[in-house]
């Protein structure tokens, strides 16, 4: 077998994409993975770096571009580490993470489920409700925009195609402040400066709007005060103006403490008819429009009836329990996030649901207490983080016996794994179906239902 070196040059087609966004081609048994290629281009590809069993390449000239193939209209989105598929047509993109579902329930969960058509986006631009802006000094200037694809270097650019543009009109005033007040940006080697992010929520519906500044010490962040008027005075939008508190060496952007400078610290929006109170710590999904169309459908999953008693495990602010709440005689949730806790016991009384309880915990304790406490619901919703659910969570809700599992992931790698476990625990794995509601990016959601095995 040839072996490829570094700077090899090699003629390669793209027969894939992999996960991550990257291209595949195969050269002589050896799987080679590029950047920004299209399935069906053919490439002249320059080796970057050479693995064990695989290699990176680039391309170095295309040969024969795919048809796949379409100009990207992102000035910065070879840089950005956002979007991966501003190169290829939108419906290549839905084809390829449909695939992605497809070859993890296949390869990782030795899985034939019922695939069900895969749900796509309307919009493909401006559908995001969040954004999280980093920080940084540049010779003495703040800077805010960006991180360049996998590093940690801010490029300046806030008019992203993904997010509403007053979003980088705020993000503009804010970094013309900081720089006229020389309030100094983090600087993520030195571990010095004060303001780290600028994270902004938008309800899609409501139309009102939270600033959030992550800075590394409330003491030293009184400045932030008077941005805050003047940001309520310029946009009418805004609701709430919060500063939250992250003075650790970390990659993770919120810390743990919240001070609200105008406003309550929470917005409200819509979520399939009922309002729901936000806050900066708690999740919510960011295409609010393409996640009803993703709760509308765990519902038909979950088949309900005024006898049911329902499960919401990972609930956040208990949007997709709240949806199904008044068609099932009673309503769990669970969630281990506190802040979004309060804002689900807000939830409720603000809609007038009367037959739902949140509990605050890990979701896999939990389920052990509600299994030992007696609960038996018909139908149990699971929606974990990236990492999937743990064995404990996974066995009681297996032993709570509920005739449904409706799961919804937005890693479909874990997804996968855990619908294979649920097998073993006695549930097999119906349907899947793939949502999009993260256009132009990798991520893609997965809404799986899982039955009873008699
Ligand atoms: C993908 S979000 C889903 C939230 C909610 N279902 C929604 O759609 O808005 C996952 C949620 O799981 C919560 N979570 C993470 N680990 C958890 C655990 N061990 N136990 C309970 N909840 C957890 C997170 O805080 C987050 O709110």
């Amino acid at each position: 077998m040839e072996i490829l070196r570094k700077n090899d040059i090699i003629e390669l087609e793209i027969t894939d994409i992999s996960n991550d966004g990257n291209g595949v081609g195969h050269y002589n048994g050896i799987t080679i993975f590029v950047p920004a290629v299209a399935v069906g281009d053919v490439i002249s590809c320059r080796i970057v770096m050479v693995k064990k069993s695989f290699c990176y390449g680039r391309v170095e000239n295309l040969i024969n571009p795919s048809e796949d193939r379409i100009e990207s209209d992102c000035p910065v989105s070879k840089y950005c580490g956002g979007c991966s598929f501003r190169h290829i047509s939108y419906e290549a993109e839905c084809l390829a993470k449909d695939k992605f579902i497809r070859d993890s329930f296949e390869r990782i969960g030795k899985l034939s489920p019922e695939y069900l058509s895969f749900c796509g986006c309307k919009d493909t631009d401006l559908y995001r409700n969040k954004a999280q802006y980093p920080v940084a000094d540049d010779n003495g200037k703040a800077v805010c925009g960006f991180y360049a694809r996998r590093s940690h270097r801010v490029v300046e650019y806030t008019r992203c195609r993904l997010q509403p543009e007053i979003f980088s009109d705020i993000v503009e005033f804010i970094m013309a402040f900081v720089n006229e007040n020389h309030i100094p940006a983090y600087n993520e080697v030195a571990l010095k400066g004060l303001l780290r992010h600028i994270y902004l929520r938008r309800g899609a519906y409501s139309g009102q709007i939270m600033v959030c500044l992550v800075v590394t010490d409330f003491k030293k962040a009184k400045v932030f005060g008077k941005l805050a008027v003047l940001l309520t005075e310029k946009f009418n939008d805004i609701k709430t103006v919060v500063l939250n508190e992250n003075s650790k060496n970390t990659n993770v952007i919120l810390g743990t403490k919240m001070k609200a400078l105008v406003g309550d610290g929470t917005i409200t929006d819509t979520m399939c008819g009922n309002t729901i109170s936000i806050s900066p710590l708690s999740f919510y999904q960011v295409n609010t429009q393409q996640a009803e169309l993703l709760y509308y459908k765990a519902a038909e999953f979950a088949g309900l009836t005024p006898d049911s008693t329902l499960l919401d495990l990972y609930c956040g602010t208990g949007t997709i329990g709240l949806s199904m709440a008044r068609q099932v005689k009673k309503l769990v949730g669970v969630e281990v996030i506190q802040a979004a806790i309060d804002n689900a016991n807000v939830n409720v009384k603000t809609n007038g649901i009367t037959n739902a309880e949140f509990i605050c915990g890990d979701a896999g304790t939990v389920a052990k207490v509600l299994y030992e406490r007696g609960e038996r619901p018909d139908v149990i919703i699971a929606d974990p983080a990236r990492k999937g659910c743990d064995r404990p969570s996974l066995e009681y809700m297996a032993k709570m016996s509920p005739d449904r599992i409706v799961m919804i992931s937005c890693n479909h790698t874990t997804a996968a794994r855990d619908c294979a476990i649920l097998g073993e625990l006695g549930y097999s794995c119906d349907k899947v179906m793939g949502f999009d509601l993260f256009p132009r990016t990798t991520s893609v959601e997965t809404l799986i239902l899982l039955t009873k095995k008699n």
